[in-house]
């Protein structure tokens, strides 16, 4: 019972005012987290606004990045990795440039390292090591299967070969004791397919010499910003290789005559033969290697590159005549099994205007044609029907290159 008058001994009228005390101050507790909230959730708005933002941005520069990716790039060295950026040289003109790049490509930097950059200098990709570009370029071959066995009607191309480019590697010593200096370089010069690079190969056999090859069109074209670049490699990997007879085939690409036009192609191929001239001016002490150089467009060269000290030694590999024609058939055939009745001389009359590489084919094309038959010997009919299915294969070439010319 006590507890009963307890409760109603208690002052009533307290236990109220403090029921609304805290009502009260929950009250405004309540206030202060809606404020509270409502400032959180304009700032989540603000934040997810902002988002959108960065996400657009994103995707702008994704889109960016992509398009520098795709458009040409050039070719640069890092000179060095600083704390402002990478400085970097452009390959071909040497211009020099400070450039941005991100932490983790910077890892990935180091001076002499190549890059790829695009219009504005930035880097857009670090690239392989030289050697690969190297490989890609060259033809190095130790010894080529080439003898002067195998080239027929070349009788005194092959002479004056020998002369200058056999006789300088396997005897310096007879120029010096004469006093005169042998070529720098020898120039071939006449249509496709007449042996010109059979020259170069043979002489290299011969002379146990390395043979490296080198594309004047694939110089330029390529590799842009690398040609002059890749010449001297040429004469590097050469001088690693002594001895060794350098080809470059298809000169015209990079020794064209100079044309009006001041497009920033036509600066590259200058800077190539500018690299290539100064390479055969400063090569006085050129050792154990030759440089032979082939063109069909003679017609086309620049004559800087034919003055005393470069190409001072032209010589014309003209298409066989009718004899020459006769030895060639007889090369391309010793491997064959070819019957009795196969007269060369006469296949060689009716081959008039045939190249070197066409009398080649017609040999593969008149095995093909016994192959046909089901048979093992090469009649006289197969040649004559190869002679005219080569004949009629190079008409069709014509046409197609004169219609795309
Ligand atoms: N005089 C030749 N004697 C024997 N075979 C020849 C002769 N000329 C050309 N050939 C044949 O044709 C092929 C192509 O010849 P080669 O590559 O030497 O010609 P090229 O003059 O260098 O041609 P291009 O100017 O197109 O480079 C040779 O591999 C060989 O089979």
């Amino acid at each position: 019972m006590s507890d009963t008058v307890d409760d109603v001994d208690l002052p009533y009228d307290e236990d109220e005012a403090s029921q609304q005390e805290k009502i009260q101050a929950l009250e405004e507790r309540l206030e202060i987290l809606e404020t509270q909230n409502e400032e959180m959730r304009d700032k989540l708005l603000d934040a997810n606004a902002e988002n959108n933002k960065y996400q657009q941005k994103l995707e702008r520069l994704t889109h960016e990045n992509k398009k520098l990716k795709q458009s040409p790039l050039f070719v640069a060295t890092v000179q060095e990795v600083t704390d402002e950026g990478v400085i970097i040289k452009q390959h071909g003109n040497n211009q020099e440039a400070l450039t941005e790049v991100t932490d983790e490509m910077r890892d990935d930097l180091e001076p002499d390292a190549r890059v790829a950059v695009n219009n504005s200098l930035s880097i857009v990709k670090p690239l392989s090591n030289e050697t690969d570009v190297r490989a890609r370029v060259m033809e190095v071959t130790e010894s080529p299967e080439v003898s002067y066995e195998d080239i027929g009607g070349l009788e005194e191309q092959m002479q004056e070969v020998r002369e200058t480019v056999e006789m300088p590697l396997e005897k310096p010593e007879m120029f010096d004791d004469v006093g005169i200096d042998p070529p720098s370089g020898v120039l071939l010069y006449g249509p496709p397919g007449t042996g010109k690079t059979m020259l170069a190969k043979a002489v290299a056999n011969q002379t146990d010499a390395t043979f490296i090859k080198m594309a004047g069109s694939e110089l330029v074209h390529k590799f842009i910003g690398e040609g002059a670049k890749l010449v001297r490699d040429l004469f590097d990997v050469a001088r690693e290789h002594e001895p060794a007879v350098i080809f470059i085939d298809e000169i015209d690409a990079i020794a064209a005559k100079r044309t009006e036009s001041k497009t920033s192609g036509d600066a590259e191929v200058q800077r190539t033969m500018m690299q290539l001239l100064s390479e055969m001016d400063g090569f006085e002490e050129r050792g154990e290697i030759r440089i032979i150089a082939a063109t069909n467009r003679f017609d086309m060269l620049d004559r800087a590159i034919l003055r005393p000290g470069r190409f001072d030694r032209l010589i014309e590999v003209p298409k066989p005549n009718t004899e020459g024609r006769e030895i060639i058939f007889e090369i391309h055939t010793r491997g064959m099994n070819v019957s009795d009745d196969v007269e060369f001389a006469e296949l060689a009359a009716d081959a008039e205007d045939a190249s070197g590489a066409d009398i080649k084919a017609v040999c593969t094309e008149a095995g093909m044609f016994a192959i046909r038959d089901d048979r093992t010997e090469i009649r006289m009919e197969d040649f004559r029907n190869a002679w005219e299915k080569v004949q009629a294969e190079s008409d069709e070439t014509e046409d197609v290159s004169k219609t795309f010319a």
